[in-house]
Parts: C-alpha cells; structure tokens; sequence
C-alpha cells in the first residue's frame, strides 16, 4: 500500500522545503525491494529510481539521517552513478521515514552542486522526517479506515458508534442504515430521527438494557431487536462492545447491526413446528426418550416420567436408571431387541415390557425407537423414540388369555378327576399349571375334613418345600396322602376360619401372620382363597410369592375354579356317602343281624365263588344241643344271648380258615378250605370242647352248652354242588344228635 497507492499528497511540502533549504529537489521516496517510488516531490517529475542508485536506500538500510555535501570526494559513494533528471546527485541530505517503527524510506534534499548544510537545518530536516512519517501512518490509518467503512457500507451490517459524554449520543453510523435499517445516516446524525425511534415497543427495554449494561462496565453484549422499517418489521441482531477511559469509565459504544429476520422467521417457524410437535405428543399421551449413547444421558420429556410415576425434575439421566425400571422377566427381551437395532441388524427398535411405576404396579410400555445419529465411522451415537402406555390394552389381553386358559385349566381338573376318580390326583397334576397361571411360586390345595369333630386340612396338593428333616418327613406324609394342617393360628387359617379372601402383599405384617418355620423359604405375598359350598368353608387354595401384588382382581378371577373344586369336593363327598351307604345295605343283606355272621344267601354266595377254585373243602353243620330248653328255661333273651356267644366263639375258631354263617334258628354252616381231614376235625373238636367248656353268664342265670356237628369232605372242590355236600353234612348231623349229642360226625369214609 506504501509502494503503490497511498497518496500522499505533500508535494507542496516539498516545494516548501526546497526554498526553505535553497535546493532544486526535495522528494519524499518510500524503498521497495527493486525501486524507490517517489511519493511527493519538488523539483522533478520522476518517480522510480532503481534501489541501487537510490541513497535513501542507504538511509532506510541504517535508520540514520544521511549527509553528502559532495558525492564526487565522499569515498564511499564516489563511484555511485546516481542521476536525478539527466544531472547528477553531488549534495544529499536524506532522514529516515519510520513506520511501526521501521524504517522504509526517507525525505531528503538533493542537489547537483556540492553544499553544506548546518547542524541547525539538519536537525530540523529530522524532525520533518518525523512528521512526515506520522502524516503517513496517519494516511495509511485513514485509508485503511476508508476501506473499511466503504466495504461495511456496501454490507448488510451496520455500523454505529455511541460516543459517551453524561449520556450516550450517537456519532457514527454508516451510511447502509438507508438499507438495512431504513433510516438515513445523516437523519439520524443529524437528530432529526432519533435511533431509538426505530425500535419496536417490546425491544426498547433490551435497547436501553444493552446500553445500560455498557455504561455498567459490560464489554461486549448480544441482544436482539424487533425495529420498524418504513414497509415492515425486521429482526435486527446487534454485537456491541464498549470502550472505556483510563478511570473506567465509558467512552464509547460500537455496535454491529444486522438484518436477522430471515433466521429469527426459520428460528420461530421451528420452534412454532416444535412447540406443535409438543402439543402433538401432548395430546397422543407419548412419552418420548432421546439417548445419546457415548454421553450415556437418556433425555426425556414429562409425559416420560408421568407414565412411570417418576417426578420430572428427579429423573436420572442415567441408562442404568431406565434399565432398573424394567421388569426382570422383561429385561433379555428388551435388551436383545435393543441390541440387535444398535447392531444395526433391525432398521427400528421396536417392542413391549414391563415397567416399574412409582406406587409399585407394573406399567406396560410400548417402545419405538431409532438410530438418529451415528459417528464418522458409523457407529450409533444417539436413538430416540417414543413411549406409549399400553397397560390398559394389555391387561385386557392378558386377562382375556388368562380367563380361556383358566376354563381350559377348569376342564382338565375336572377330567383329571373323572379319568382317576381320584381327586388328590387331580388336584397334584393341575397344581404346576396353577402356580403358572397365578404367577405365583408356590401353591396348595387344601380341603377340610371331620368337619364336626376336631377341624383340619387335608392337603391334596402341594409345593415341594423341604428344607429340614421335619419338613422331610411331613412332604413324605403328603406323598402318602397323609398331610393334615390343623393349625389355624396363621394366614392360611385366617382363609378357613373367617371364609374371607385373605391377601397380603407384606404377610409379616398381617395381623394374622405368625412367620414361617426356621429355614422356610421367604413367603413375600400370600393370597388365601376360601373354597366354599354355600356359606361353608370346605377347603382353600393357598399361593404365594407372586412377582407382582397379589389383589382382589386375582381372588374374582379364580373364582370359577373355586366353584369348580368346590362342586367337585361335594360330588367326591356324596359319592362316598352314597358308597359308604350301599355298602352298608350290602352288609345288612348279607349278614344276620343277631350274630354278625353271614346269613345263608351269603353263605350260598361264598360257597359258589369257592367251588370255582381247585381246593380241598369241609362242609359243616353245627346245631346247639337242646337249644329249645335254653329259651324255655332262661327266656328267649338269654337264647339269643347264647347264639350271639356261639357264633363269637366258632368264628374264632373257623374264620382265618374260611367261612362261618348262620343258616337260621340254633343252625350254624362252616365251609374250611385247604384243611385236611384230621386237620378239619381237630378244628371242630377244639371248637366243641372250647364251647361245652364254656359257662355262660347271662344275668344271674349260668348256663352251659354243648354243640353236634355234622361234617362232610371233597380233596377238590371245583364245581361241586355244595347243596348235596350241606345234605351229606346234615345227616352226619343226625348221626350226632342221635348218637348222643355235644359231638362231632363225619361223612362216612372220610376219616
Ligand atoms: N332265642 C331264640 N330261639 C330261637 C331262635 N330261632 C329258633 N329258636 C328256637 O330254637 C329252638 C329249636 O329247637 P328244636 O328245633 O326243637 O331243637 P333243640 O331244642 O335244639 O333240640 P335238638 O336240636 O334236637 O338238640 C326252638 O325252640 C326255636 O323257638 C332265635 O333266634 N332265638
């Protein structure tokens, strides 16, 4: 800028200086690299002088006022052809011009003739040296200056300077106000339009802050302006920065002033779009979550936390903290999915879970999310989505589910006990699906018996809880169908002794709660559903542990399966009424009712199913000796008494080996099986001998007996008649009675 187009506009000066010093030349050269350019000059019209013929080189080189009063004796520039304008340079006189304190050219006097100059004049030539050097950074300053301003007046920036002076007034203000801002420079210079006029009513207060903060002793400030032009309203954004005084205080304010509006319109446009996206997401009750991966900060917005019950302002940002709200039984599903999106394996995250709000239920979450960002090597560095509660929905599908499987686990108990007729069967095999079903983890079946005696449990089925030899054995109990609770000082005894749904999600602090056994596992919830017929308590379903609380929604849906199990302990219950009953009837039509002995049906009865065998048989007739004389003597009582004694006393004897009954009045049949025939006869023998050795006691009467008996034999019984062997027995009989009674008569060619 030295060398080419600065103006320096001081040949006058120049002119001055030559009549001043009596010279034909005085020039101000600034020193290039290859010339000297003359920048104002008297006496001649040339402009470049080659370097090496330039003296003010030699000047510029030592920084030093140079003086040659005669070239041609001087030896050091002697032979230095230097012409100026055709005449040769004899007299020079040159001081350095420095510029930021370099030295890049000089002023200096010339002359063709040789001369002197004095100390006085010399000294005055450096100090014109000095001042032209100030006039040309000066010059320089300006110029660049001007450059400036004429590059910001053709921006869309304006520029403006406050000067301070008790209030801040306006001084400078580039002439593009017109343009960016509307108002004339010279208007606004002039008063005429004060600045803050253009302003806008809602940005005066940050006008008169901004400059307020300056006068404060702020240096720099940012604000944004709402200005008035003559056709419309613009957003003007100023950077101002204050200058201050030595003492600190405000001397000026300069300030940038730009055309913002295109961007504050794109700004308000988004924040119009995302406030309207909020709204949206407001409205559709979506939670949504943005994770930026490598900062591990999980931002989310208030509907986020409201779905778990989580306060906004404490959300953790943190992943960890997300992740724990998960269900356990969750967690694998969700972090495969999780994984195999960030693999990149699945162009959207998308899936269902459980998640843990506040109060302690469980929320279903529906979670859709994508990779928004990734790093230069394509690894994802951030995924957003959303969050949609689906608990509603779930619950209803889940219940919907579960109500199907629970009639499907109604119809397989059932069959279970129509297949077995076994009903502790039945319930074993449905108790595993009956956890599942409850989500619980352990779980029995209990019904009550000898409901007018001492109450107590039988358990059908039961979990497997061993953890002790007493437990050991009790689970071996059950294995025998065995198990009985009769203590119902407890939370399961709460269920049978009130017939009331007894839930307890913290059971140690259920009133009815007496603990579990040393080494039980932890029972953390328990849910008692009483099994009822009417108003009566028959039995009860004990389940526990459940992940989740156990509430009365749980007791009202496996209320089908109580009524269930409760049909089915009735039907169990009538139907061992009704065996008990016909067996019984059974009996009565089998036996006599005076003796307890089979009667004579059931005598024939036997006797056929043993002439179905291979075996070696005694038929027998045994008759009381004078039986009619008994009752005629003691009363017909002490006759039945007598029976009752007989009978007693022969089934002792006969039973184990076969069959005793009595076939009416004082007549009693005795079949014995794989007996030989001495055997036969010493049993009968014994029998009579014990009999007539016997002195019965009825009242005060003692009365003795003597009993005849008629026996018959067949080594091989199968498909005999036992009718004609009772025949041959009875006249064996007679053979008894007739040879004198209180004996035993055989068939004949037996013994
Ligand atoms: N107390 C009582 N007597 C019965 C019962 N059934 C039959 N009798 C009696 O048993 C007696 C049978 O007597 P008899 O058939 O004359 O024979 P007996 O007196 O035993 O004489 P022998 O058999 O010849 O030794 C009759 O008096 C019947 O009334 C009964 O169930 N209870």
């Amino acid at each position: 800028m030295l060398n080419s187009e600065l103006p320096l506009d001081l040949d006058d000066l120049m002119t001055l200086l030559a009549e001043a010093y009596d010279v034909p030349i005085a020039l101000i050269g600034i020193v290039g690299k290859q010339d000297e350019v003359i920048k104002a000059s008297h006496g001649t019209d040339i402009k470049y002088i080659p370097r090496e013929n330039a003296f003010c080189s030699h000047v510029v080189e030592s920084g030093e006022p140079l003086l040659i009063s005669n070239a041609t004796k001087d030896d050091r520039f002697r032979n230095v052809q230097n012409v100026v304008d055709g005449k040769e340079v004899i007299f020079y006189a040159g001081t350095p011009i420095h510029i930021e304190g370099e030295s890049v050219g000089a002023v200096c006097l010339i002359d063709s003739q040789p001369r002197s100059i004095g100390e006085k004049h010399l000294t005055l030539l450096k100090r014109i040296g000095l001042l032209v050097s100030k006039h040309i950074g000066l010059s320089r300053e300006h110029e660049m200056l001007k450059r400036e301003h004429g590059l910001i007046e053709k921006s869309p920036i304006v520029l403006a300077t406050w000067n301070f002076d008790n209030s801040l007034k306006l001084a400078y203000i580039s002439k593009n106000a017109h343009t960016v801002i509307g108002a004339d420079a010279a208007d606004l210079l002039e008063g005429r339009i004060e600045f803050t006029d253009l302003m806008c009513d809602e940005s005066d207060a940050d006008f008169t802050f901004a400059m307020q903060a300056h006068m404060e002793g702020v240096e720099t400030h940012v604000c944004r302006l709402k200005m008035s032009v003559p056709t419309r309203t613009i957003w003007v954004s100023m950077i101002s920065t204050a200058s201050f005084n030595d003492n600190g205080s405000l001397f000026s304010v300069q300030a940038f002033l730009f055309d913002t509006s295109d961007q504050k319109y794109v700004e308000d446009k988004l924040n119009e779009t995302n406030q309207r996206m909020r709204l949206l997401l407001e409205a559709s009750e979506l939670g949504t979550w943005d994770w930026n991966l490598k900062a591990d900060v999980n931002q989310v917005n208030r509907r986020w936390c409201e779905i778990v019950g989580i306060d906004y302002e404490y959300y953790d940002t943190s992943y960890r903290y997300s992740r724990q709200l998960i269900h356990p039984a969750d967690l694998v599903q969700f972090e495969h999915h999780l994984d195999e999106h960030l693999r990149g394996k699945t162009s959207v995250f998308n899936t269902t879970f459980r998640m843990k709000h506040a109060n302690g239920n469980w929320v279903w979450v529906e979670s859709y999310g994508k990779i928004v960002e990734n790093d230069a090597m394509g690894k994802p560095l951030r995924v957003a989505g959303i969050h949609r509660d689906i608990t509603g929905r779930m619950e209803s599908e889940i219940h919907e589910r579960k109500k199907t499987q629970l009639l499907q686990f109604i119809n397989k108990t059932r069959a279970s006990y129509l297949e077995s007729n076994d009903l502790t069967r039945a319930c074993q095999t449905v108790l595993p699906e009956l956890i599942e079903l409850s989500d619980s983890q352990f779980a029995f079946i209990a019904q009550m018996q000898d409901k007018d005696s001492e109450p107590k449990l039988f358990i059908h089925a039961i979990s497997d809880i061993v953890w002790d030899s007493a437990s050991f054995t009790q689970y071996a109990e059950y294995k025998k169908r065995n198990l009985y609770f009769t203590n119902f000082d407890n939370l399961f005894g709460k269920v049978v002794t009130t017939g009331e749904v007894i839930i307890s999600n913290t059971p140690k602090t259920h009133p009815a709660s007496r603990g579990t056994p040393k080494g039980h596992p932890r029972i953390n919830r328990f849910l008692g559903l009483p099994i009822k017929i009417k108003d009566e308590v028959v039995g009860m379903i004990g389940l526990a542990n459940k992940f989740e609380f156990y509430k009365a929604s749980d007791a009202a849906f496996f209320q089908p399966f109580l009524d269930a199990l409760a049909g089915l302990f009735y039907a169990v219950d009538l139907e061992t009424a009704r065996a008990e009953a016909e067996e019984k009837l059974r009996m009565l039509a089998m036996t006599d009712s005076l003796t307890g002995l089979l009667n004579r049906r059931a005598f024939l009865d036997e006797c056929n199913q043993i002439s179905q065998t291979h075996q070696q048989v005694a038929i027998a007739i045994m008759d009381i000796d004078y039986f009619k004389s008994v009752n005629d003597t003691y009363g017909h009582d002490a006759g039945d008494y007598a029976l009752k004694e007989v009978a007693s006393i022969t089934r002792s004897f006969c039973s184990e080996h076969g069959v005793v009954a009595r076939l009416g009045g004082e007549e009693f049949a005795i079949v014995l099986v794989n007996k030989s025939p001495n055997e036969v006869n010493s049993i009968f023998e014994n029998l009579r001998e014990a009999i007539n050795a016997t002195q019965l006691a009825y009242k005060n009467d003692r009365i003795n007996i003597t009993i005849s008996t008629g026996v018959s034999y067949t080594s091989d019984c199968f498909d005999i008649d036992f009718s004609t062997y009772l025949s041959v027995a009875d006249q064996a009989l007679y053979e008894a009675k007739s040879s004198g009674r209180n004996r035993t008569c055989w068939q004949p060619g037996i013994l």
